[in-house]
């Protein structure tokens, strides 16, 4: 059963279906209002500005690209779709998170479970009826456990961050490109050709992304038998595919099916990114509302 509670104020005007309010905010589909700067005063996503976390993000994104190699991802893949390491409930695992920080973020330095509230409440105010996609917005983050002891604590450069494929050449348009000239496989024949291992229209469920925890709680989800729709698992999967939802790359790989579903993820991509702000939500109060939308789609317990 879904209970219904009042919405808390997420401290944002009420806005029309418009481009810009009288402050030049973006106005997204409902009521959500897109701030201008994060939490840092700067625009959102801008890997170059000088700011606090600026060279820390960078550092991130050089060991990021060095060490994600085609053959690092199936090593990974294999090892974690085991989903032996645990098992716990869904908000079990939201609260895991309450001490990680995310050394790639340059937008964000609170605590996970904030911005996960804060993006499905952000979802909700627009999209009430779309009860599938808050809680899309709770989990889409989850496979950040991965940097948890429990876990084997893997480096932050295998968990977060912008993804990409691997096993075809690395698109220009992915963040700090440059420092792909430092990964074997930039050199490889086999794998720095438009279409490296893949066919045209292969569909990228058969394209292996880099790893991280997109693809982890992917694996998750499936691996315990989510009643949530297939848009649901796209969005999971590929929400940190910047080079494809944000700049166009890669279409030379999706089937007619990824076209339906980055409809979903671009509408899911604004609350993700544009949620991060130092709006609080109050956790405890939305906490029921949740709790009741896991129960509709998740086993009470999962294997990790
Ligand atoms: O720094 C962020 C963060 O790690 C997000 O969770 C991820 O989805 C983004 O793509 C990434 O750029
Ligand atoms: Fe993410
Ligand atoms: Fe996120």
């Amino acid at each position: 059963m879904t209970i219904l509670i009042d919405q808390p104020e997420l401290g944002v005007e009420a806005g029309v279906n418009k481009l810009d309010n009288a402050d030049n905010e973006l106005v997204l589909d409902g009521g959500f209002v897109v701030p201008q700067t994060n939490s840092f005063g700067q625009t959102f996503r801008d890997y170059h500005v000088e700011s606090e976390r600026q060279q820390g993000v960078e550092n991130f994104y050089r060991t990021n690209h060095i060490n994600q190699t085609s053959d690092f991802v199936k090593r990974m893949r294999t090892e974690y779709g085991k989903l032996n390491k645990m098992e716990m409930g869904i908000w079990e695992c939201c609260e895991l998170l309450n001490d990680v920080i995310d050394e790639s973020d340059p937008d964000l330095d609170e605590p996970q479970i904030e911005h996960l509230l804060q993006t499905a409440e952000a979802i909700r105010k627009d999209y009430p009826n779309e009860d599938w996609m808050h809680l899309t917005g709770l989990i889409h983050d989850l496979g950040k456990v991965l940097l948890h002891p429990g876990f084997g604590e893997l480096p932050q450069w295998a968990v977060v961050g912008d993804t990409f494929p691997v096993g075809c050449a690395f698109d220009k348009s992915i963040v700090h490109h440059k420092y792909f000239e430092e990964n074997p496989d930039y050199h490889n024949s086999d794998y720095n050709t438009k279409y490296g291992v893949y066919l045209e229209g292969c569909g990228l469920n058969n394209v292996m992304m880099s790893w991280g925890h997109d693809d982890y709680m992917y694996l998750v989800a499936k691996g315990n038998n989510t009643t949530l729709p297939p848009a649901a698992l796209f969005i999971i999967r590929y929400h940190s595919f910047y080079a494809l939802h944000k700049s166009g790359a890669y279409r030379h790989l999706m089937n007619e099916e990824d076209t339906e579903n980055l409809k979903w993820l671009q509408i899911f991509n604004k609350y993700d990114l544009y949620s991060k702000s130092k709006v609080r939500i109050d956790i405890e109060k939305v906490k029921p509302y949740y709790l009741s939308l896991i129960e509709k789609y998740f086993p009470a317990k999962l294997r990790w």
